[in-house]
């Protein structure tokens, strides 16, 4: 019956019962599981996951290096919760704000031998839902009726998973006319996904020719930068410097992607600027919060632009991988058009961390 959530409903829904603090049924070939991010977990409902079994907490095999934890399942690591273990125990494994003023976290004991396609699901939803890469999780038998007797999501793993990384298909909802300050002849389209996922917003000034390389931005959403004027990175002058030049051409589109922080979210973005505090550089934060480098999906870009009719373009970036991943994805790239601007006291280390170890373009 159609009244039903197909799978990729379930998807959206498990992500936001996670990201509300409950508990979501995995359902995989080899065996069950209840899971829930490890972030704001409340002691009652650790309570009552533990009194199913044995609780386990699932990392990503990033923050498993910075712990010392071994990681047997590549991607990730099943650390078995010791039966002291509390709510503050969970967060200061998951959360690496205090690791340095607690260092000596551990010994852990990693689960290993298959198994871990509930983990890696839970691991995966928690990222899309942008919170910490981490859930407490227990194996159970009874998943049906563990889901109706308490009126829980159940998702089936082996086909969430691929759906999870397939790209939604993305719609232009609606555009209108919006007169800006560096570009008055503009339009802002708004494209939402299939899936439940974040809008991503288009700029389109004047009327591009689809049938030539339009100049073009892929400016992923900086809230502290581009609306704050935050100096820790130059978000913000490009973002201007990109509508400038547009305005003076006549033409181009802007598209700002809804991918906060390299796609870890806004609050994981804050996480590592704390870390920064502490002496981190922009890379080793991710990497401690159990995120990689860059979690962006540069797809999003390319279905928009193809979508929008523009097989081709002269793209305003620094970053060599967005070049790449235009071109793997049929948008060609004929022109690096340089943006360099915006440079300062504050953010001349991370302009420099990103050069070193991101390959970006001086
Ligand atoms: N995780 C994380 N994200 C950051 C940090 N500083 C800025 N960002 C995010 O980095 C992204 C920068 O996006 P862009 O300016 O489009 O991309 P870029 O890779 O710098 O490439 P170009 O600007 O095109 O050269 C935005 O999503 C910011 O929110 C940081 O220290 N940590
Ligand atoms: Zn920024």
């Amino acid at each position: 019956m159609s009244l039903a959530p197909n799978l990729s409903e379930l998807i959206a829904r498990a992500r936001s019962d996670l990201r509300m603090g409950m508990p979501v049924v995995l359902r995989s070939e080899n065996g069950a599981a209840l899971a829930i991010a490890a972030e704001d977990l409340s002691p009652a409902r650790l309570d009552d996951l533990r009194g199913l079994g044995e609780a386990f907490l699932a990392i990503t095999a990033r923050r498993a290096e910075t712990l010392s934890a071994r990681a047997y399942d590549s991607d990730l690591a099943r650390l078995v919760l010791p039966d002291d273990a509390d709510v503050a125990w969970i967060e200061a494994v998951a959360n690496p704000a205090d690791d340095l003023t607690h260092p000596m976290k551990g010994p852990f004991q990693s689960l290993r031998g298959g198994k871990a396609q509930c983990a890696r699901a839970a691991i995966a939803l928690a990222k899309s839902a942008r919170l910490l890469p981490a859930a407490v999780m227990v194996g159970i038998d009874n998943a049906y009726e563990l889901a109706a007797t308490h009126g829980l999501t159940l998702l089936p793993v082996e086909p969430a998973l691929p759906l999870m990384a397939d790209l939604a298909p993305l719609h232009d909802m609606i555009h209108a006319r919006v007169p800006l300050l560096a570009a008055e002849k503009s339009r802002v389209h708004v494209f939402r996904p299939d899936d439940g996922g974040e809008e991503h917003y288009v700029v389109e000034v004047g009327r591009p020719d689809r049938s030539k390389p339009v100049l073009a931005r892929l400016h992923s959403a900086c809230f502290t930068g581009d609306i704050f004027g935050s100096m820790k990175c130059d978000c913000g002058p490009q973002l201007n410097a990109a509508l400038a030049q547009m305005g003076e051409e006549g033409e181009g589109i802007l598209l700002y992607l809804n991918q906060e922080g390299r796609g870890i979210g806004h609050a994981n973005k804050m996480r590592a600027y704390s870390l920064q505090d502490q002496g981190f550089d922009t890379v080793e934060a991710n990497h401690r919060l159990g995120f990689e480098d860059d979690e962006r999906d540069f797809r999003i870009g390319a279905a928009i632009l193809k979508e929008m009719g523009f097989g081709g373009v002269r793209l305003m970036t620094n970053n060599p991988n967005k070049i790449a991943r235009m071109e793997d994805q049929g948008v060609m790239v004929t022109e690096r058009v340089p943006l360099k601007v915006g440079e300062n006291r504050y953010n001349e280390a991370y302009l420099a961390t990103k050069a070193r170890k991101s390959g970006h373009l001086l």
